[in-house]
């Protein structure tokens, strides 16, 4: 009789077919957020509905139509719609919506990676698969390719039907994709029983966890205008206003070296921490450790295990990320630079809404550029998605918990993530069903970063987890 055992055993035999999947996905520089990788995404998105289609799945390309990136007209990547019916009883089956990304952040060498980040690289000492997408998100994604291969191998029909949403622009603010979703959420999410993303990590590198919440997101551009055109410090310097000054002068006022946010307002808009979720800190499997591990060094501004896991999970945070525009090669070039934008975000948790969040910020930021007495001009706009939070006491959490309980032999944690999903909340409001996230990579992957890695035992086990996922959802009730 075949069995899951016998798909768990197969997913092992085909491991090196397995990293060779990835390795060409990961060839694939599917950045969205650089208008010039834009056909790489388009590509990932050819790549992908061809191996759904090489599975028996059906899939179709739905375009977006275009976007405005940075001045430029461009053609948004599409969203795969794909269906696949199991081949007995499909109508008497649970079916299971997965959602994943195809899309990356960008990645050069020159940012400090040891190896290019667009090959995958297999450090055979530790055992990690290295590349840009490896646990972000396309080793998750090709793990439920993984799932449905392995089951055709042995000759074992899918225990759930399975219908998927694989998006290009997730790490973009996932431009387009709610209307799309509620444009379909009457003919092809019709029928959907729950929800489940594997687009996130453990907490720490040893204990597997269940997540029921995300921040969300606001995400700034701010820019300051000057002079025409860039000028010679040694000729205009005291002369003029400088963009970059006043920039810093503003930036400088977001927030604290200790993550304090200093937006009047903002820590207000925070629902009341409860004793009950409190505790839940307390208990769960983290030491400061983990956090050194992921950093690579002890730069924690809490040696409080609770505090810092509800400074991720439980309260905004503020991060500057760049500037554009700005000087940043070697050299010593003396310029001053006539136009720069500074990129900052906050995360958001209940009960932050982004409309508000925008607006605070708005205004005081134009609130703290009037007091500079500049002559220069200051336009800040931004955009984002809001916090989710779904209720863990539902079937499809037991499934994921009896199925880690299977293979990685323990109970996972119960977390929420610091990092933010906007279609979570849409898919949870619009579809009116349960999601789950279910991660297959470690607290210390390093997505976003440099050397962004996957260890292949998450790789592999995060595949069978996936598996036998569905088989405990068929077996709920
Ligand atoms: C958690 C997920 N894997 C992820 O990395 N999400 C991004 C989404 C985002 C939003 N704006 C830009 N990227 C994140 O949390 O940064
Ligand atoms: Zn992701
Ligand atoms: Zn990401």
């Amino acid at each position: 009789m075949t069995s899951i055992d016998q798909v768990l055993q197969k997913i092992d035999q085909n491991k090196e077919k397995l990293i060779a999947r990835l390795a060409e996905a990961v060839e694939i520089p599917s950045v969205s957020g650089d208008a010039a990788y834009r056909k790489h995404v388009f590509e990932m998105a050819d790549w992908l509905k061809a191996q759904l289609e090489k599975l028996g799945a059906t899939a179709e390309l739905k375009p977006l139509g275009k976007q405005n990136l940075d001045g430029q007209e461009i053609e948004l990547p599409p969203v795969i719609f794909s269906d696949l019916k199991a081949k007995t009883d499909a109508d008497k089956k649970k079916t299971i919506l997965i959602y994943g990304h195809f899309d990356v952040q960008p990645a050069l060498k020159s940012d400090g990676w040891n190896s290019e980040p667009f090959k995958l690289v297999h450090d055979e000492k530790t055992g990690r698969l290295y590349g840009r997408g490896s646990t972000d998100d396309k080793g998750p994604v090709i793990g439920w390719l993984n799932v449905i291969e392995a089951h055709q191998q042995v000759g074992l029909d899918l225990p759930v039907n399975l219908k998927f949403c694989f998006e290009g622009m997730e790490e973009s603010s996932s431009v387009g994709l709610d209307d799309l979703i509620r444009k379909h959420k009457n003919d092809f999410f019709t029928g959907v029983d729950a929800i489940c993303i594997s687009d996130n990590y453990w907490l720490g590198t040893k204990k597997p966890c269940l997540t029921h919440g995300l921040r969300g997101i606001t995400y700034f551009k701010l820019r300051i205008s000057g002079p025409q055109a860039d000028l010679h410090s040694g000729v205009f310097g005291g002369m003029v206003h400088e963009p970059m000054t006043d920039l810093f002068a503003v930036m400088s006022k977001l927030v604290t070296p200790q993550g304090e946010i200093l937006v009047p307002g903002i820590n207000e808009l925070v629902a009341p921490l409860t004793s009950e979720e409190a505790q839940r800190f307390d208990n769960m499997e983290y030491a400061l450790t983990d956090l050194h591990s992921a950093t690579g060094k002890d730069v924690a501004i809490n040696d409080d295990k609770a505090k810092t896991l509800m400074a991720r999970m439980r309260y905004p945070s503020l991060s500057l990320h760049g500037v554009e525009g700005a000087f940043s090669a070697p050299g010593a070039k003396t310029v001053i630079c006539a136009s720069v934008i500074g990129k900052f975000s906050i995360r958001l948790v209940p009960d932050m809404k982004p409309e508000k969040v925008i607006s605070l910020v708005q205004d005081y930021v134009q609130k703290e550029f009037a007091k500079l007495g500049s002559k220069n001009t200051v336009h800040i706009e931004g955009e984002g998605g809001a916090p989710w939070y779904a209720d863990p006491n539902h079937w499809n959490y037991v499934a994921a918990a009896k199925a880690t309980k299977k293979i990685y032999g323990v109970e996972p944690d119960l977390t929420r993530e610091g990092g933010s999903i906007p279609v979570a909340l849409t898919f949870s409001e619009e579809l009116q069903k349960n999601l789950l996230l279910l991660p297959m990579g470690r607290g210390d992957d390093g997505a976003h970063s440099t050397n962004e890695k996957i260890d292949i035992s998450n790789y592999i086990e995060g595949t069978k987890l996936l598996g036998t996922y569905l088989h405990e959802v068929a077996a709920a009730s």
